[in-house]
């Protein structure tokens, strides 16, 4: 097992990352301070691992635990399944000292988390991510929410967990298209911040795709070392931590125009993650080889590139005007300057920006 820190003063927590931590009531005693806990998951995990963990918790004197399940998909990422963690919790009369465990991906850790954030103003949570992508990313930083139709995580709070706990093992029942769009945002970290891991990816993305266990640890392990650093110097996103968001301004706008779960979160930030790209070589920031590097590795995770094949630019541009990081209605995009170092940039002019959707969406992708 690995074990890293976010920094954040008193509400500082460890990342640990290995196998069989599912098993590791050690691990988990230590933040749970009350007597009620609720797991909250959904029914594609509940059958793989609620067991596991409601045994593990069993070893642990004197708790109440009960076991919430949502239904699976980003498309029930809204406020309506929020209320029934809610009401599962009134039900069961949990109080303020209760503690919530979301067992899952992002979609579970977000809504768990928000659940969190608003219960009786706040209660305790605990993060068992259980896809890459949540292992890398959505665990760790705080970032909690739901998704409106007008907008992706547009309702939401900054409520830091107690413990994230990533058991590499789980990964093993993890269908190969959600391992792409976990390993997109092992890829942003690369793009926007560490050009060695980037080669390093580049050196090993075909045995990361078939599973090396000892590389996706490492993968798993680089990238939350790089966010939890971002988010130690800038928890509420006030400056450097919007780098994360390298690629999810045209991201978001793709998965609110096609319908959520229509394409997956990190497929989107893939092929947003390229439009930045694209987008950075026309600011003359990039050059062609730099756009064709970062082609070639996405198509390597299978990830897609060019957007949706009935993506426009108008939609595009639509979803982009109620992008998070704006400011007084003007765009802010996360570009690269160069490969390897993000920036948080208005540089881009409208027209620019305007013409290159114009081209991209011209080549638009379908996923196979
Ligand atoms: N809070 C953040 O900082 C942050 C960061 C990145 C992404 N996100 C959010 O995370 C979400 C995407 O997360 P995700 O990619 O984990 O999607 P997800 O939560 O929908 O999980 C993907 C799929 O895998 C299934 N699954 C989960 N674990 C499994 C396992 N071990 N074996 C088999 N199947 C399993 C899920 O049921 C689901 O069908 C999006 O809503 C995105 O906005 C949040
Ligand atoms: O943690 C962050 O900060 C990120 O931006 C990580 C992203 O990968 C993630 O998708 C996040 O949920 C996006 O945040 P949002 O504020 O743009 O909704
Ligand atoms: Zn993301």
């Amino acid at each position: 097992m690995q074990t890293l820190n976010v920094d954040l003063g008193d509400r500082s927590y460890p990342i640990h990352i290995g196998p069989a931590l599912l098993d590791r009531d050690d691990l988990i005693r230590p933040h749970i301070t009350g007597r009620q806990v609720m797991i909250v998951t959904n029914d594609t995990v509940a059958p793989l691992y609620r067991q596991q963990l409601e045994t593990t918790l069993a070893r642990i004197e004197g708790l109440e635990v009960i076991t919430l399940i949502l239904p699976d998909g980003e498309a029930y990422k809204n406020l309506q399944h929020l209320e029934r963690i809610w009401t599962g919790l009134l039900e069961a009369r949990f109080s303020r000292t209760a503690t919530l465990i979301a067992l899952g991906g992002g979609v579970i850790g977000d809504m768990t988390g928000f659940a969190a954030a608003t219960y009786q103003r706040g209660i305790p949570f605990i993060q068992i991510p259980t896809t890459l992508l949540s292992q890398v990313d959505s665990s760790v930083g705080g970032k909690t929410g739901v998704n409106h139709p007008l907008g992706k995580n547009m309702i939401g709070a900054f409520h830091q967990p107690q413990l994230v706990l990533a058991d590499t093992d789980t990964l093993s029942t993890l269908p190969q298209r959600e391992l792409s769009a976990g390993m997109a945002e092992v890829i942003k970290y690369g793009l926007l911040g560490d050009l060695e891991f980037l080669s390093w990816l580049e050196a090993h993305m075909e045995a990361l795709m078939a599973r090396d266990a000892t590389l996706l640890t490492e993968a798993i392990l680089q990238s939350c070392a790089c966010k939890a650093r971002l988010v130690a110097e800038d928890e509420r996103e006030g400056g450097v931590r919007a780098l994360l968001n390298l690629g999810h301004t045209f991201g978001h706008a793709i998965e609110t125009e096609m319908g959520y779960g229509c394409w997956l979160h990190g497929e989107a930030v893939g092929s947003g993650m390229y439009l930045a790209t694209v987008a950075s070589q026309r600011m003359g920031w990039l050059d062609q080889a730099d756009v064709l590097r970062v082609a070639t590795l996405l198509e390597r995770a299978h990830l897609p590139t060019h957007p949706p094949e009935n993506m426009t630019p108008k939609a595009f541009l639509k979803h982009m005007a109620v992008d998070k990081k704006n400011i007084d209605g003007h765009l802010r995009l996360v570009l690269l300057k160069p490969l390897g170092q993000a920036v948080l940039t208005t540089a881009m002019p409208q027209a620019e920006l305007e013409q290159m959707l114009t081209t991209e969406c011209q080549s638009g992708q379908a996923l196979s």
